[in-house]
């Protein structure tokens, strides 16, 4: 990828390998960008390297070789206080396990990341998030008092606080069931058409992955093609294909 192509991309991975001891290639030579305002999947076959992709590409975790890019900035010349104020700043992240604090309120947990920051919790700020994710009137409740749906939504909420670049989601929707799924991919959709958000998100759900602008398929740590605007049947058509090839 060329250095103004680079440019143009929220976060962009050029030739990132990542291998772990015994020999294992998670990643192998992937090169692959996120423009900015666009919702791509990634979908693969188990062990195909997904969490490691997006590990890597949030800054999370470091490629043993290649280059990332996120909003501009190469990670590999950043120093560890300058990596970590950027995925503070400039990356959100949520969970297939919401990962919120039981004992905070709705609006405690939103408020968190501007806290970790030294910031002053501002609390218009953080009423406008929640009223963002349709929860204005939980703000006072703890996540014991959610649904599930609900407290994926204050995770959302809490990852768009610090108005990220990008917004990393690994399986968002796996302990949710179906008409709650809906709602909250119905959500990161109207994120990405109204607020321009970027996100990228790793599913095993091929309905999930059709509310994406972009499926991009991984499989053995490689990257094997991708699909725009595709329906559920055609990507769970592709994902039968791929691990069928990879048995
Ligand atoms: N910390 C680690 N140490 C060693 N090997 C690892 C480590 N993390 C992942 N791997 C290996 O790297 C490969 C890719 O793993 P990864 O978790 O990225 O796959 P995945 O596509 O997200 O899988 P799944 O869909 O099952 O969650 C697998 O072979 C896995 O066993």
């Amino acid at each position: 990828m060329n250095p103004m192509k680079v440019l143009d991309v929220a976060v962009a991975l050029t030739s990132v390998t990542k291998q772990y001891a015994h020999g294992v290639t998670a990643l192998d030579d992937v090169t692959i960008g996120f423009a900015p305002g666009t919702f791509t999947a990634v979908m693969g076959p188990s062990g195909s390297g997904k969490s490691t992709m997006l590990q890597c590409a949030a800054g999370l975790d470091r490629p043993s070789a290649g280059q990332v890019v996120i909003d501009g900035r190469d990670l590999a010349t950043l120093k560890d206080r300058e990596l970590t104020l950027l995925r503070r700043d400039r990356i959100g992240f949520i969970f297939q396990s919401f990962n919120l604090l039981p004992s905070l309120t709705a609006e405690q947990n939103v408020g968190l990341p501007l806290r970790l920051a030294g910031r002053r919790p501002d609390r218009a700020l953080i009423r406008q998030s929640l009223a963002a994710v349709g929860l204005a009137e939980r703000g006072s409740h703890r996540p014991g008092e959610l649904s599930g749906g609900q407290q994926q939504r204050v995770a959302i909420a809490r990852a768009l606080v610090t108005r990220p670049a990008v917004l990393f989601a690994d399986e968002p929707t796996g302990a949710l069931d179906a008409n709650t799924s809906r709602q909250v991919l119905q959500l990161l959709r109207t994120l990405v058409d109204k607020h321009a958000q970027t996100i990228v998100m790793v599913t095993h759900d091929a309905v999930a992955a059709s509310y994406a602008d972009r499926v991009v398929f991984l499989a053995d740590g490689r990257v094997y093609g991708e699909l725009h605007d595709p329906s559920a049947e055609l990507v769970a058509t592709r994902m039968l294909q791929l691990e069928a090839a990879s048995c």
